[in-house]
């Protein structure tokens, strides 16, 4: 599929998708969704990739949904198309997705990272909640998303004056896994996602999909629900091939079934 809003590229065995409206400062319109939604299909479908990362460029990952587009949108418009549902597809992607997030993250911006399973930020990240500046409300997630990633307080602060977080703040609080200095985001980034996708493809999804449950669930259904995927997973010759490495101290070759 050709795409406009977007660059698709592979790194080995990681697929990097890369946000490519930089006048707009990547702002997210329907286009971008629905390519942003079809390259990571198309990586999650693909044997050869086994982590995906998602950025943006040094200015902006993304600064938001796109207003213009948004901006003569009735009650009916946005109600008959369930305006934004189509990012819920990005949710049901097996393989691990990063966003790499330098510059602003805002709005819809924050909230497509915060779908993304963690977030690495460089130095100049800016996230926030801007909405209600705007007449409006988090629609992508972020009202559910980040409170759950910082808690209530912190949320409502965000949500409700449109403030931005910088990088060093996103990180305390916990909606960041790490901070890098703004040149070496993507190769600390490539780094991770590679790592991950030496690992058995089966192991890390059902690892993705039990961290994921623990949102959903209570303690006791989640940890039940942890060690019946932890179960299947001595159905496959990878968890053989890794147990068998470690005592015949060698490297695992995992086959990915
Ligand atoms: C998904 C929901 C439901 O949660 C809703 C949303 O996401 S609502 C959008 C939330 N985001 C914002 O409110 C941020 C809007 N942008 C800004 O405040 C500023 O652009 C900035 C602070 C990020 C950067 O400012 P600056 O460096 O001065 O650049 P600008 O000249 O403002 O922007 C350059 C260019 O990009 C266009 N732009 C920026 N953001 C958006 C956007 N969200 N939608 C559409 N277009 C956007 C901006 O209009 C400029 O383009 P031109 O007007 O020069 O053609």
């Amino acid at each position: 599929m050709p795409y406009d809003m977007i660059k698709v590229d592979t790194n080995g065995a990681v697929g990097v998708i890369t946000l490519n409206r930089p006048k707009a400062l990547n702002a997210l319109n329907t286009q971008t969704m629905n390519e942003v939604v079809a390259a990571a299909q198309a990586f999650d479908s693909d044997g050869k990739v086994g982590c995906i990362v998602l950025t943006g460029s040094e200015k902006a990952f993304a600064a938001g949904a796109d207003i213009k587009e948004m901006q003569p949108l009735s009650y009916m418009d946005a109600w008959s198309q369930d305006f934004f549902a189509g990012w819920d597809a990005l949710t049901r992607i097996r393989k691990p997705i990063i966003a790499a997030v330098s510059g602003y993250a805002l709005g819809g911006g924050c909230e497509l990272a915060m779908i993304c399973d963690f977030i690495i930020a460089s130095e100049s990240a800016k996230f926030g909640q801007p909405e209600i500046t705007l007449g409006v409300m988090p629609g992508m997630g972020g009202s559910q998303r980040l409170t759950r990633f910082v808690g209530k307080s912190k949320s409502m602060d965000m949500c409700l004056t449109g403030r931005m977080m910088d990088a060093e703040e996103a990180e305390r609080s916990g909606l960041v896994s790490r901070v890098v200095p703004v040149s070496d985001l993507m190769e600390v980034t490539l780094e991770v996602a590679a790592k991950i996708a030496q690992f058995s493809q089966p192991a890390v999804a059902m690892t993705k999909e039990s961290v994921n449950r623990s949102y959903e669930m209570t303690m006791a259904e989640g940890v039940r629900f942890e060690r019946r995927l932890f179960h299947s997973l001595f159905a496959t010759e990878d968890q053989d091939e890794g147990m068998k490495a470690f005592v015949e101290k060698r490297s695992a070759q995992f086959k990915n079934r």
